[in-house]
This record gives C-alpha cells, sequence and structure tokens, in this order.
C-alpha cells in the first residue's frame, strides 16, 4: 500500500519504520514544516493517510486527505469537538474515517474490562470512582484522549455517574468521575481506575512499555480498512 503520513513525531515515525516492514511504502511525511509536499502529492497514488499529530492540527490534516477522497486513519487526540464535521465531510466525499483513542489492542481488551466492572459496580453505591492517567512531559492535552474513553465507559454503566471533571476542577460533584493526569518521563501510557470504599480498594489497570502496540495497531488498520466506506471504529475492527 501507498501510505500518506500526516504528522511525521514520535507515533509516525514508528508507524512508518512497522509499515515498511510490512511491505508498505510511504508516499510522503508531513509535519508542520513542510505542509507545502501536500501540493506535490499525486493523491490518486495513495491508499491510505495515516495521522497522528497534535490537537490543533488534527481537523485541517484529516478534512484535507478527505476531501481529495483519501480515506483517513487518525489517532491523534484532544481535538473530538469537530469530529461531527469530519463525519459530515467522509459522508459528503464518500470516504472512510476511523478514529480510535488508542490502537492497542491491550487497551482495547481494558475498555471492555472496564465496561465490565462498572456494569457490577452500578449499584455498589459505598464506592467512589476515579481515573488516573500517566504520560510523558511532551504530551499536549490533557486528560488523555484514552482516559475520556474509560471514562465514558463508567458513565455509560453506572447511572449515579454523570460527567467527567479534571480532579482539580473547582465545579466537580459527587456525580463526577475525577481524573488525574501526571506527567512523567518516559511514560508511554498508564492508566488505572480505582474504586474505593471504607471497607477496600479495587483497582485496575492497562501500562503501555512503549509505542508499538498503539503503532502497530494503526498499520493493521491502516491494511483492513482499503475498501471500506464511512465511519469506522476499533469495534468494526476488532472481533471481541
Ligand atoms: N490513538 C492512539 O493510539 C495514540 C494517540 N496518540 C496521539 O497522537 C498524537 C501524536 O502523538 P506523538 O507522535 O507522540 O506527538 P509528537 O509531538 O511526537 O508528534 C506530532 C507531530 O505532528 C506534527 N505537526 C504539528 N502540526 C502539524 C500540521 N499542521 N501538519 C502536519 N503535522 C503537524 C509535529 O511537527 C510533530 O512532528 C497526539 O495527539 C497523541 O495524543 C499517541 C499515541 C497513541
Ligand atoms: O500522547 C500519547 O502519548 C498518547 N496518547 C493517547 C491518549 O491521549 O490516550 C494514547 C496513548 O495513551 C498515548
Amino acid at each position: 500500500m501507498n501510505i500518506l503520513l500526516l504528522g511525521y513525531g514520535k507515533m509516525g515515525k514508528i508507524i512508518g519504520e512497522l509499515a515498511e516492514s510490512r511491505g508498505h511504502h510511504i508516499a510522503a511525511k508531513i509535519n508542520i514544516d513542510n505542509r507545502q509536499e501536500l501540493e506535490n502529492l499525486d493523491k490518486d497514488s495513495i491508499d491510505v493517510a495515516i495521522e497522528f499529530s497534535q490537537p490543533d492540527a488534527a481537523f485541517e490534516n484529516i478534512s484535507w486527505a478527505i476531501k481529495k477522497g483519501i480515506p483517513v486513519v487518525s489517532g491523534t487526540t484532544g481535538w473530538l469537538d469537530r469530529i461531527p464535521e469530519v463525519e459530515k465531510l467522509t459522508q459528503d466525499n464518500d470516504t472512510a474515517f476511523f478514529y480510535a483513542s488508542n490502537f492497542s489492542v491491550g487497551v482495547n481488551i481494558f475498555f471492555k474490562v472496564n465496561k465490565f466492572l462498572a456494569g457490577l459496580m452500578q449499584d455498589q453505591k459505598d464506592y467512589s470512582v476515579s481515573l488516573e492517567e500517566i504520560h510523558h512531559t511532551e504530551k499536549k492535552d490533557a486528560p488523555s484522549g484514552t482516559a475520556i474513553t474509560l471514562a465514558e465507559g463508567i458513565i455509560d454503566g453506572i447511572p449515579r455517574v454523570q460527567n467527567w471533571k479534571m480532579s482539580d476542577d473547582s465545579d466537580i460533584t459527587e456525580q463526577s468521575v475525577p481524573i488525574t493526569s501526571k506527567r512523567i518521563d518516559p511514560a508511554p501510557g498508564t492508566h488505572i481506575i480505582r474504586y474505593q470504599s471504607e471497607i477496600d480498594d479495587i483497582e485496575i489497570s492497562h501500562t503501555a512499555h512503549s509505542r508499538k502496540g498503539f503503532a502497530l495497531g494503526a498499520v493493521l488498520v491502516s491494511e483492513w480498512i482499503k475498501n471500506k466506506k464511512g465511519i469506522l471504529t476499533m469495534d468494526d475492527f476488532l472481533s471481541f
């Protein structure tokens, strides 16, 4: 496949190496300082764009590719208020858009475990629930996209929990899941969910040891998305 990398930072580089090792060709590696290369690209030869840039650049990158009819696999976090616009563009241009806050298989199993545990805890009113995420200090957004997906799983599963807030937010209430974001190098991504009561605590966690799981997931999804149309997620890709 011919792959366009939109964003060539920590993730773009690992994705590029992995894609080449699987026999793919990288058509261009686009960063903030070489966006003019997009003008010279043969768009018809690109099978998929993989977009890992930064919150304030994601929408522009994604909409550029979708308007050219190029399927997009995006992992950038911190820009999702604009996803309805991307979904409309995807339909209007008859192409495909795939978003995941986390591409690793392990985290997607963890998402399911989180929902299952939330279901078990729905009537256990003596437990409070909280979330902690730990990432490297270069991360631009907080909380992480993964933490937001986890919080949404808890909100779906426990009726008394209605929203999420940063743990230091003055608007936090008993109906909120508090999220604590810590920035410690070189943490690639750790997420912890805690249910605490006077009697005992229950804790589940996922710790990424490197970025390889995120990158492999993005490449596998890119291979899978060829010839597909519409808005796609990890639930479409994974069989569990
Ligand atoms: N969904 C997932 O599984 C994962 C998501 N992420 C997310 O992916 C994003 C990228 O992460 P990293 O590679 O670690 O960040 P990074 O900071 O190492 O790289 C971001 C790159 O985007 C480039 N960029 C900035 N503006 C641009 C523009 N207008 N056009 C094209 N490129 C532009 C920068 O030059 C930089 O090289 C972040 O939002 C992060 O949260 C990271 C890991 C896994
Ligand atoms: O910025 C990162 O590094 C990561 N971002 C994603 C997120 O915000 O959840 C996924 C992963 O945790 C690494």
